[in-house]
């Protein structure tokens, strides 16, 4: 652990897409992140894991400016973060889904995709703008990665659960974050959709990189390069899923349970 942030500290910020250094922050005296270090690569999948409360939310809260850091340092793509706001922070390229999925359920997938479009958001309205080949052709490639090119003219409200979620990450796809964050993305998902959803982390991490909190093992298995637990708003252990599941802290404090 301590040889990872060492060899971590070695490099410069400039080798990770995301840097945290020594962060905490505060609720009333509670520290629910407690000098927290992390770093993530270019195209890697990093799954944080741990307890309830051991402050993985507060993390992607942190990063995407939701709540405001204590201390220390969150660098992204060579900017701090902490100083930056919420609207700012998505524009640097940071994508953020949380556990429910917020579509526009009587908009097709189609028209939520291209909603998400960059430059649908305008003053005008996302839906007034002039559907041009360019928009087309990235709504249909993105809805092709969501397994959902057949279903492009589809209310959004008569999808699966599993579809849904798709359908939210589809729409932060189309704005091409570096970083994609996920929080716990299979919650209530099929077998056979938590296999499509590994599949698609696989694909997209070929051009950015995902950080995902999630409790199903064997999710976590197919789809991490590496695993961070955390535990009362510390890295309690860090690497491959195999040192990680064997590591006797995470048994204790999370795995045996
Ligand atoms: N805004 C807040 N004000 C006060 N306490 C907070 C706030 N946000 C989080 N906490 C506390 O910080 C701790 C960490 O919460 P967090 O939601 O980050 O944990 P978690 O690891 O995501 O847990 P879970 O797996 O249950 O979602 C908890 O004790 C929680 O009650």
């Amino acid at each position: 652990m301590r040889e990872a942030i060492m060899q971590a500290s070695a490099q410069t910020a400039n080798d990770f897409i995301l840097s945290i250094d020594a962060l905490t922050v505060s609720f009333d005296g509670f520290k629910a992140v407690n000098d927290l270090s992390l770093y993530v690569d270019e195209n890697e999948i990093r799954v944080i894991i741990g307890p309830n409360g051991a402050g993985k939310t507060t993390v992607l809260d942190l990063i995407c400016g939701r709540t405001k850091a204590t201390s220390g340092s969150i660098r992204f793509d060579g900017r701090e973060l902490t100083r930056m706001r919420e609207h700012e922070i998505v524009h640097a390229g940071v994508g953020r889904k949380f556990q429910n999925p917020s579509i526009y359920e009587d908009l097709t997938v189609f028209e939520n995709l291209e909603l998400s479009f960059p430059q649908g958001r305008s003053v005008f309205g996302a839906l007034t703008f002039r559907r041009d080949r360019e928009v087309i052709e990235r709504v249909e490639e993105v809805a092709e990665l969501i397994f959902l090119k057949d279903h492009l003219n589809t209310d959004a409200a008569i999808l699966s659960h599993g579809q849904k979620q798709w359908l939210e990450i589809g729409m932060l796809l189309i704005q091409k974050p570096r970083l994609l964050m996920l929080d716990e993305p299979v919650a209530g998902m099929s077998v056979a959709e938590r296999i499509k959803t590994a599949e698609l982390l696989n694909t997209i991490t070929k051009n950015q990189s995902v950080i995902v909190i999630e409790h199903d093992m064997k999710f976590v298995e197919d789809i991490a390069h590496r695993v961070t637990v955390l535990h009362q708003g510390k890295v309690l252990s860090e690497g491959s899923m195999e040192r990680v599941k064997n590591d006797p802290k995470v048994i204790e404090v999370y795995l045996g349970h």
